[in-house]
């Protein structure tokens, strides 16, 4: 690896992040080794991913919206200064499960805190330092839920739950995003067979390779 690169991925529940990422990964990792990091918001250290054990609790624990935000926030900024800085200056390739963009879409748009409100508080956060390709997996809400109710085996979280209403807000504010600065966030349609979702995530990001080489 000879320059430093840093890519996000980013979707509604259920657009199948995590299976792009679990085969993706497995395919870096043969070509990049330990200048391959993988990891995920919020968490990556024990610092965030305690703040996650708060964020993420199975049921609704009564957490104010704006206070949800500043953790998702806090959770970043540690990510970043113990995580992704590093491998970036040792000129890592980082892959990132969820970033700013998240909080953008779901405390900005879910939650109806507004995309601008939340920029202040995560700018504060990440200090200027956006993913050089972000990979936004787009799916209808009613399928990516139903996918992840009839399929998932994990625990569904407490955002899981959230109103129809809110996850379509959370799609509305990623579309605006992405259209708003699709020079850095590319989207895959998700909606296609996992192995079509698969192949266009790889085209994208073996394109940022090759610019970046
Ligand atoms: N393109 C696809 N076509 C059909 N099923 C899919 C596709 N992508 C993912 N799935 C299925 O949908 C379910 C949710 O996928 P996955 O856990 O990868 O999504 P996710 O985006 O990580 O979800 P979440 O963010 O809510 O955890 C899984 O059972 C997975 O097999
Ligand atoms: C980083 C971040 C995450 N979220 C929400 C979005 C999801 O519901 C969960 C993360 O779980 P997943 O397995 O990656 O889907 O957390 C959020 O609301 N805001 C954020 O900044």
């Amino acid at each position: 690896m000879l320059n430093p690169i840093f890519i996000s991925f980013e979707g509604p529940e259920g657009a199948g992040k995590t299976s792009v990422l679990n085969t993706l990964i497995a395919e870096l990792k043969m070509q990049f080794g330990n200048d391959l990091v993988s990891t995920r918001e919020p968490g990556g250290n024990p610092i965030s991913e305690a703040i996650r054990e708060i964020l993420q609790p199975e049921e609704d624990n009564g957490m104010d919206k704006r206070t949800e935000a500043l953790l998702y926030a806090a959770a970043r900024r540690q990510h970043l200064v113990e995580n992704i800085l590093p491998a970036l200056a040792k000129n890592k390739l980082v892959i990132s499960d969820r970033y700013v963009d998240s909080s953008l879409a779901y405390q900005g748009g879910g939650r109806d805190l507004g995309v601008d409100n939340i920029w202040q508080v995560n700018q504060f956060a990440i200090d200027g330092l956006l993913p050089d390709l972000t990979i936004y997996l787009d799916v209808p809400v009613e399928l990516g839920l139903a996918r992840v109710n009839e399929n998932r085996q994990g625990k569904i979280d407490r955002l899981d739950k959230e109103s129809l209403a809110f996850h379509q807000k959370v799609r509305k504010t990623y579309l605006k995003l992405q259209s708003e600065f699709s020079d850095r966030i590319k989207i895959v349609d998700a909606t296609q067979p996992l192995d079509k979702v698969i192949d266009d995530t790889r085209t994208l990001i073996n394109h940022i390779l090759e610019e970046k080489s």
